[in-house]
């Protein structure tokens, strides 16, 4: 966008919104033919925007239909506690899929937590099998679980009429949420986009986003992309999600990766809040309901 215009923006809240009015139609159907699908959520601590989230995602579940699940265990439960907790829900036939909230306290192995998950009941699609399966593009089409911010980007730009075909796109952040389990999706035939990840320890990485026909900003450092980084008419999408404080109210908010001036050189912007993370609610809705039907006779 040049002259003073400003980006369209790519409405994460009103596409979820979208995304559950379809999804309540097909959980109507499953219920139809005996099959109940059902959200676990294991929280761990008291983390307040853990708490939120764990809570959104008990709201979304109601709206759609999906039974939920919950387990809140405190900031100082052991290893051992959490891995019989795992065990339970893995051989609940109730729990049809579930997520462990991240991150976890210290002193809690994740990658172990991860791996004890039953990767047929991994609705995060985080389990080193789904994540390797990712990767080995046995998972085309989906079998299990795919990772749900990645497919909530996707599906975000796809639902704006925008074609992810022969795009550069250029992912910044090298997390397995997003950054590194983005790629492989967006590499697959189905899209045809080409990748490049970025970090923060890319050396001139403004030299890598000037050639982008999309960013994935997802560092979580606080307006790491900015405009004079943006090639004019790009489509941006904000994933990064940093708590700061506001130095004049002293109030924490919410801070994204991409700078406010990027919107007055992009085509199309993702807000955050309202873009991305709503979408990623969404797309852990649709993992549930994706699994529950792989279920069907
Ligand atoms: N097991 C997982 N843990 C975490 C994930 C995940 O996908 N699986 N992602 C994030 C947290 N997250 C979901 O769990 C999440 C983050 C943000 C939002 C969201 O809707 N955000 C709002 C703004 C919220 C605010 O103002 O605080 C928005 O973007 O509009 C949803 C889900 C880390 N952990």
């Amino acid at each position: 966008m040049v002259d003073g215009a400003s980006a369209q923006i790519l409405d994460g809240t009103a596409t979820a919104a979208a995304i559950k009015d379809e999804l309540r139609e097909r959980v109507v159907a499953l219920k139809a033919k005996g099959v109940v699908p059902g959200l676990g959520t294991v929280l761990v601590g008291s983390d307040p925007g853990s708490q939120w989230y764990v809570a959104g995602k008990h709201r979304d579940c109601a709206e759609v239909g999906i039974e939920s699940i919950r387990r809140d265990l405190p900031e100082d439960v052991t290893q051992a506690e959490l891995d019989a907790v795992l065990d339970e829900l893995n051989n609940d036939p109730s729990c049809t899929g579930y997520i462990v909230q991240l991150p976890l306290p210290k002193h809690l192995d994740t990658d172990r937590v991860l791996e004890l998950i039953d990767p047929a009941k991994d609705a995060d699609g985080l389990h080193p099998t789904n994540l390797g399966r990712l990767l080995l593009n046995v998972n085309d089409p989906i079998e299990t679980s795919l990772p749900c911010t990645p497919r909530g980007v996707i599906e975000l730009v796809e639902r704006h009429g925008i074609s992810w075909k022969g795009k550069n796109v250029v992912v910044v952040g090298r997390g397995i949420t997003v950054g590194r389990a983005i790629g492989p999706l967006l590499t697959r035939r189905e899209y045809n986009a080409t990748v490049t990840l970025t970090h923060t320890g890319t050396v001139d990485l403004d030299a890598h986003l000037r050639q982008a026909d999309v960013i994935v900003a997802a560092a979580g450092v606080p307006g790491i992309v900015t405009a004079s980084a943006v090639k004019p008419g790009a489509v941006v999408l904000d994933v990064g999600v940093s708590r700061v404080t506001d130095p004049e109210t002293g109030k924490s908010r919410i801070a994204g990766d991409v700078a406010d001036d990027v919107a007055s050189v992009a085509s199309w912007i993702s807000p955050n809040p309202g873009g991305v993370g709503p979408m990623t609610r969404a797309l852990l809705l649709k993992n549930v309901v994706d699994s529950a039907e792989r279920q069907l006779p």
